[in-house]
Order: structure tokens, then sequence, then C-alpha cells
């Protein structure tokens, strides 16, 4: 169930020097960051994770710099908070809660290809839709929303990490998450629906396992599935070209699709149980990666090669028709 109340405030001081924390594995990676799983030795047993950012590459820690730890808190259960961060070497280390599922898209390239069920990804957006109501209020928004940022702990409850800045690269036409306002960010600023747009494309790739258009990546096309209306519904009145007529994140966790949405333990069950952890999926990634590919994952590629998946038009923001919905005769709607 998402949450209404606002978590207190986190008291505790982490210290602010790396011989402090031993580092006990590595549990991810991004463009421009290493994510370690650690324990904080002077409140041992406290394992936490530490993300390591290269400032080289990356115009998030010159912002992150320019701003103290406390104003990046959010009180919301949804929302990662960084516990503390400093620099190591030329290095920013940033200290954040552990979660130990990590994140949702390390859990779908390890064991789920083809996307989670309906019932799973309504759990999952009906906690990212609280965090996002909260921040409508505070009329502040996250701007990346994308499944690499929403992470899982063993309980199954869901948090949306990142408040970052992402790159003027970043905010390019190949962001397959970037709503098409935040595009131009330098001309038209960003909109607080951008985020709505957002969600609606982790909602397809919640879906599909990978986003819409991303076999312009060579990624092979996502296989054919069959949604139901109130999904299709959902995720297309998120995806309204006119940022205006997306609706509040309010709004939309009334939506039908959330109706009878499940908890918690809900994806404990049919997500985590049987998962293997972050850290060794992290590590047979890497494998992977490492032999240019896994045989069944070549394997994948030949199978769905034929299968028609999304054909997302770029220049239109359309989707194939044959997920088009009937719900909606309203043309400035990207059909589904
Ligand atoms: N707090 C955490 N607890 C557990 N695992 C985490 C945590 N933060 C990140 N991870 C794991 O590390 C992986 C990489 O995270 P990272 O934040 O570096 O990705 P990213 O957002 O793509 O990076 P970047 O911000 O550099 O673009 C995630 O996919 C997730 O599995």
């Amino acid at each position: 169930m998402a949450h209404e109340k606002e978590e207190p405030k986190e008291v505790l001081q982490y210290p602010l020097d790396s011989k402090s924390y031993e580092i006990l594995d590595e549990v991810g990676s991004g463009a421009s960051s290493v994510v370690y799983k650690a324990i904080c030795m002077p409140m041992y047993p406290m394992v936490v994770a530490i993300k390591a950012v290269d400032p080289g590459q990356s115009f998030w820690l010159h912002w992150l710099l320019s701003k103290p730890i406390s104003l990046l808190s959010h009180s919301h259960p949804n929302i990662l908070n960084p516990l503390c961060s400093f620099t190591v070497d030329d290095r920013l280390w940033v200290v954040m809660p552990f979660m130990s599922a990590g994140s949702l898209q390390s859990i779908m390239s390890s064991s789920f290809p083809d996307g989670f069920s309906e019932p799973c990804i309504a759990v999952i957006l009906k906690e990212i839709l609280s965090a996002l109501s909260y921040l409508d209020k505070k009329a502040d928004v996250h701007k990346y929303i994308k499944p690499r940022n929403i992470l899982i702990d063993s309980n199954g409850s869901v948090k949306l990490a990142d408040f970052e800045m992402p790159s003027i690269s970043d905010i390019s036409r190949t962001s397959y998450w970037v709503a098409p306002e935040a595009r131009n960010l330098q001309i038209n600023g960003y909109v607080l629906k951008a985020d709505i747009w957002s969600f609606g494309i982790t909602a397809l790739e919640l879906a599909h396992g990978r986003p819409p258009l991303s076999h312009h990546d060579h990624l092979p096309p996502s296989k054919h599935k069959n949604f139901s209306k109130a999904f299709k519904d959902m995720v297309a009145s998120c995806l309204h070209q006119d940022p205006s007529k997306r609706p509040s994140a309010e709004t939309l966790s009334n939506h039908s699709f959330f109706e009878n949405c499940g908890g918690l333990d809900f994806l404990v069950e049919n997500v985590l149980q049987g998962l293997p952890s972050v850290e060794e999926r992290f590590k047979e990634s890497k494998i992977i990666k490492h032999e240019g590919g896994d045989s069944s994952a070549r394997q994948c590629i030949k199978e769905t090669r034929m299968i028609s998946g999304w054909s997302f038009n770029e220049e239109r923001f359309e989707i194939d028709p044959v997920f088009q919905t009937e719900s909606t005769d309203d043309d400035s709607r990207v059909k589904l």
C-alpha cells in the first residue's frame, strides 16, 4: 500500500571519512559512478550503499556539491535520502541506505527480461505515485524517473532514488524517459508534469523489460503482450503531448488500474522470492558483458526478432496502433 504519512528525519550522524566504511562488494555501476555495498564500521553492523561518483563526466556531481545534503532530503517513505556525502580523492561518495534487491532495471535484466506482470507493476507504480504526489505538493520534481532509479528492499519497499540533474546530453531524443517538453530544457524549463511522462514510459518499460524505442539501440523488439484496458488507458493518459492534459500523481493513483492493488508482500512473493542478491546479479552481468553476451541472450534476440513489439514513432510519439486504446477520442493523446 502507498504510504500517506511522512517518515521522521534521519537523526544518525554518519562518519564523513572513507576509513569508517568497509567496502564489501560492488553492486552496480552507472555512467559516471560505481555503487558498493559497505559496512559503516562505527555503527557496526549497519550495511549501507556507497555511490562513488566520478566528477569528470558528471554535471550531477557539481550540482550535488553545490548543495548541503540536508537540502536533498525528502521526508517521504518512498524517497531514498542520502545519509551523508564527502569527497574521497577526486570522487564524491554518497552514502545511502542499502536497498538489498537493487534497482528494478537490475531485477528485470537478470530475472524478468520480458517485464513484470500487471499486478506487480500496479504495486510498484502505486508506491511511486505516492512519492510523486508528495513532490507535487512541494512543487518539486524528480526529473529522472526510470527503473534504474527505483530501488527495492527485501521487505518489498519501493523507493525513488537519485534526485539528480541529468546531463544536457541525457536530455536528447534518445533518452527514452524524458518528456518532449523537457528535451528543450534551455528554452522551456522543466515543468511538473514531465515526471508524469517519465512515469508512463517507466510503466511501459516495466511491462516489457525495455523502454519503447530501445530496438533502435540494437536490443531485440519487445515480445507481443496483451495488456488490460486499464493499463493501456493509464499509460496513455501519462503520454499526452500536452503536459497540461496529463493527470496529476494524485489523480493517477485513483485510476482503475490501481484498484485492488496488492501490498508490498505481493512483491516479495512474486518478484523477490528466489531472486539472486544484487551483488550476485551485478557479478553475473559483468561476466556476460565480458563474454560479449551469453548464448541465451543471443538466442532470445534471434527468437524475438520476428515478433512485433512496440513501434514507437519518435517523430510523432505514436505507439503501434495494435496497442490502441478505445477509451478516448482525444487526438492529442499518445495512442497505445
Ligand atoms: N542504495 C542502493 N542499494 C542497493 N543497490 C543500489 C543502490 N543504489 C544503486 N544500486 C544498484 O546499483 C546500480 C547502479 O546504480 P547507479 O545509481 O550508479 O545507476 P545510474 O542511475 O544509472 O547511475 P548514474 O547516476 O551514474 O547514471 C543500480 O541499478 C542498483 O541495482
